[in-house]
């Protein structure tokens, strides 16, 4: 992919400092081997999520400043609303603090104990709030996304054989709806096809079933879609993005990845009564309709983010940027998922520390190794993340991965090259690193909070 510029010029910084490694051996000791529970000042190059670690623009900025901090009505989610019906076809928005403030709201508006929920490989919060309204997530998504070195273009895709088995099996009016990420978080950032969505759709409306969308980085799928899929070259980003979201009944959407903002999120759709029924719980867990748990600044901020993030420079710049981090990686011979998504380049942990079972923890070592070579701050999105199942087993997740997330805007390539250059060196003396093991394991979503210590 021939490197390109940052299509912005940076107006301002914010100082970074390298620690020794004393430090960073006392600093990841005090947070029990748990890059979660590391200071932010004990990190150099901070690479554990792209939510809500976007640098914003000047424009949002400016936004910010003309936020409307009216307690009901304000300009500001009328200009959310209009940012939404104008990029995303929506008409209906329910403003919510974040995404899992959104998913709260419609696991508990589409839910009915019992019922279950199929979709394209799990998220965390997403399956865990399924479950809280008594869903049973099923994970629908195609083979070729649990293999790490598969090069399938679009591995976020819905297997039909596997919706269309669990639709036959417990009956339409059991499924809640189906959910659609894009990209698949946990697969790598991999994308779903234009087609595929066609295809989901055909069989959601043979049996009556709702298509809901996990939206959270839309502006990355629709852009894999103009680069890999045939008859899509020609057209924008943005407009791709809306024939996506043509097919779906509406959305669940964390601002803080693909809105560009530090904070937000919302639910986007077509049918009133959905509305009606968030408008009567985001008045419960969130605060007004119109303001759903945000100030007026970050709705404005949002909707000036939620346009930019469509824009096929930056989309060109931010997607090649993983990419060559990916490719330098790869080049050395450092096991990683491919083809590189659209947020991040995971480590194959497992491939990377062989000689560990899955069950000391490769992700969550390799994790913590690669801190304390360089500062740089990754996440275990493996075993530990994937948490016990309803008999309170450990879950054994095909893909063991650590995933080094790139914010948006935020850090150059010289960046990406010290990033590289610490896992290459700890990929060379793999074998002198040991496993985990939890010391304190905290019982919902384990991997934010827990605690470990070398085997
Ligand atoms: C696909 C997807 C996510 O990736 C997601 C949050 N992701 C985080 C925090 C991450 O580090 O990937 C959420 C939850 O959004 P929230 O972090 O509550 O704004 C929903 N869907």
């Amino acid at each position: 992919m021939a490197a390109i510029a940052e299509p912005y010029r940076i107006k301002m910084v914010e100082p970074i400092t390298l620690t020794t490694r004393a430090q960073r051996e006392e600093a990841i000791r005090a947070a029990g081997y748990n890059t979660f529970l590391l200071r932010s000042d004990d990190v150099y190059i901070d690479l554990l999520t792209d939510s809500g670690t976007s640098a914003m623009s000047d424009r949002q900025w400016s936004a910010l400043m003309l936020g409307d901090e009216a307690y009901a009505g304000a300009r500001s989610f009328d200009h959310l609303v209009a940012a939404v019906r104008d990029n995303y076809g929506f008409p209906y928005v329910c403003p919510t603090h974040q995404g899992r403030g959104a998913e709260h709201l419609i696991s508990k508006i589409l839910i009915r104990p019992g019922q279950h929920v199929p979709g394209n490989m799990y998220f965390t919060t997403t399956r865990l709030h399924q479950e809280l309204a008594g869903g049973t997530f099923h994970d629908v998504i195609i083979d070729e996304a649990h293999d790490p070195g598969s090069l399938h273009p679009f591995k976020g895709n819905i297997d039909i054989g596997k919706l269309e088995a669990l639709v036959a099996k417990v009956g339409a009016e059991n499924i809640a709806y189906v959910n659609v990420a894009v990209t698949v978080n946990m697969a790598g950032g991999q994308p779903v096809s234009m087609e595929n969505l066609r295809a989901v759709r055909e069989v959601c409306d043979r049996h009556g079933i709702i298509l809901w969308s996990d939206a959270t980085r839309l502006a990355e799928n629709a852009w894999f879609i103009k680069h890999r899929e045939p008859g899509y070259a020609d057209r924008s980003s943005a407009s791709i993005a809306r024939e996506m979201l043509s097919h779906v009944d509406g959305l669940t959407m964390s601002g803080k990845k693909d809105c560009l903002v530090n904070i937000g999120g919302f639910l986007a759709m077509r049918d009133e009564r959905i509305l009606l029924k968030a408008r009567e719980l985001v008045v419960v867990y969130e605060g007004m309709p119109t303001y759903g748990g945000l100030a007026g600044r970050d709705l404005d901020a949002m909707a000036v983010g939620l346009h930019e993030a469509l824009d096929d420079d930056y989309l060109t710049h931010r997607i090649g940027q993983v990419a060559y981090l990916g490719e330098r990686l790869s080049a050395a011979g450092v096991p990683i998922v491919r083809p590189t998504g659209g947020h991040a380049v995971f480590l194959d942990a497992a491939a990377f520390l062989d000689h560990l079972s899955q069950d000391e923890l490769p992700a969550q070592s390799l994790a913590a190794e690669i801190y304390l070579d360089s500062g740089v701050r990754a996440m275990e999105r493996g075993i530990v993340s994937a948490g016990r199942d309803d008999q309170g087993r450990n879950r054994h997740p095909k893909l063991e991965l650590v995933r080094l997330t790139i914010p948006r805007r935020v850090y150059t390539n010289s960046h990406m090259d010290v990033v590289a250059d610490s896992v290459i060196r700890v990929h060379e003396r793999r074998r002198d690193i040991g496993g985990l093991e939890f010391v304190y394991e905290s019982p919902t979503l384990r991997f934010f909070t827990s605690r470990f210590a070398p085997i």
